[in-house]
């Protein structure tokens, strides 16, 4: 197992062309009182078309560090750069833009929106995300398509299954065309059969090409990543691939 805490690393590496997600010593505490240092300086860098799960025990700091990931939060020490742009020094509005180009959400509870049907629920998740409106219905259309719903686009959540609502929210995610796509407990509302399905397109997802970064707290949905990060008590560790020892 590698510990993925600050190493004697001199200076932080330009990333490359193929970095997607690179954390330099990133960090959070919050100040309380008492301060709780949720996420302990770490370095981690993904890679396009990696797989990554990020799993651990209640507490232990995920969705601190989903919230860092998914620019929903700033670190309090370290740097963070997202597809080339150090954003750890953007402004609030600057950040909100890049998260709404850059990375495609999905959510336990699918967070649809229950009056719009699956085809407006996909365009308006592409308005943050800088898409032309006259190109939104178009993409809105194949990413419902790609997710095997061409033939429930005028559904309203309330009429679709918990797994066709969550390809919905996926779809939605993927029409940005986003670097990286970062799911939080995506199945966990899902019962054993639908969840599966769920995770075969992520799987079919990643092996077109698309970068995934996962929650999880279900160690079989930890197993599906193609690299298992583990986080307990604020630390990130990674074990170290049979061939890199
Ligand atoms: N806003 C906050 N202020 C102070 N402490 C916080 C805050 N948010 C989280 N924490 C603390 O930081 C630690 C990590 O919390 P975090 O929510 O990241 O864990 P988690 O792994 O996502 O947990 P769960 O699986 O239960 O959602 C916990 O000790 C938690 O109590």
């Amino acid at each position: 197992m590698r510990w993925l805490g600050r190493p004697a690393r001199p200076a932080p590496q330009p990333a490359d062309g193929d970095t997607v997600l690179e954390f330099d010593g990133v960090g959070r505490t919050y100040p309380g009182p008492p301060p709780v240092t949720a996420l302990r300086p770490v370095n981690l860098s993904v890679r396009r078309g990696d797989f990554v799960t990020v799993s651990g025990p209640s507490g232990s700091g995920k969705s601190t560090f989903l919230n860092i990931a998914g620019l929903l939060d700033t670190p309090t020490e370290g740097r963070y750069v997202l597809g080339g742009v150090d954003v750890s020094s953007l402004n609030d509005a600057e950040r909100t833009a890049v998260r709404g180009r850059r990375i495609g959400f999905v959510f336990q509870s699918f967070h649809l929106m229950p009056h719009r049907t699956a085809l407006e629920n996909v365009e308006l998740g592409m308005v943050y995300g800088g898409v032309p409106r006259r190109k939104r219905t178009e993409r809105a259309r194949r990413a419902l398509c790609g997710v095997g719903l061409g033939h429930r686009l005028d559904s309203l959540p309330s009429r679709l299954s918990g797994g066709e609502r969550q390809r919905v929210a996926i779809a939605r995610a993927l029409a940005v065309r986003p670097t990286l796509l970062l799911c939080d407990e995506p199945t966990g509302n899902l019962d054993s059969a639908t969840a599966d399905a769920v995770l075969a397109l992520l799987d079919e997802l990643n092996e077109q090409g698309m970068t995934l970064v996962v929650i999880t707290h279900d160690a079989a949905v930890a197993a599906r990543g193609t690299r298992r990060v583990t986080i307990r008590d604020g630390v990130l560790s990674e074990p170290v691939p049979a061939t890199a020892r």
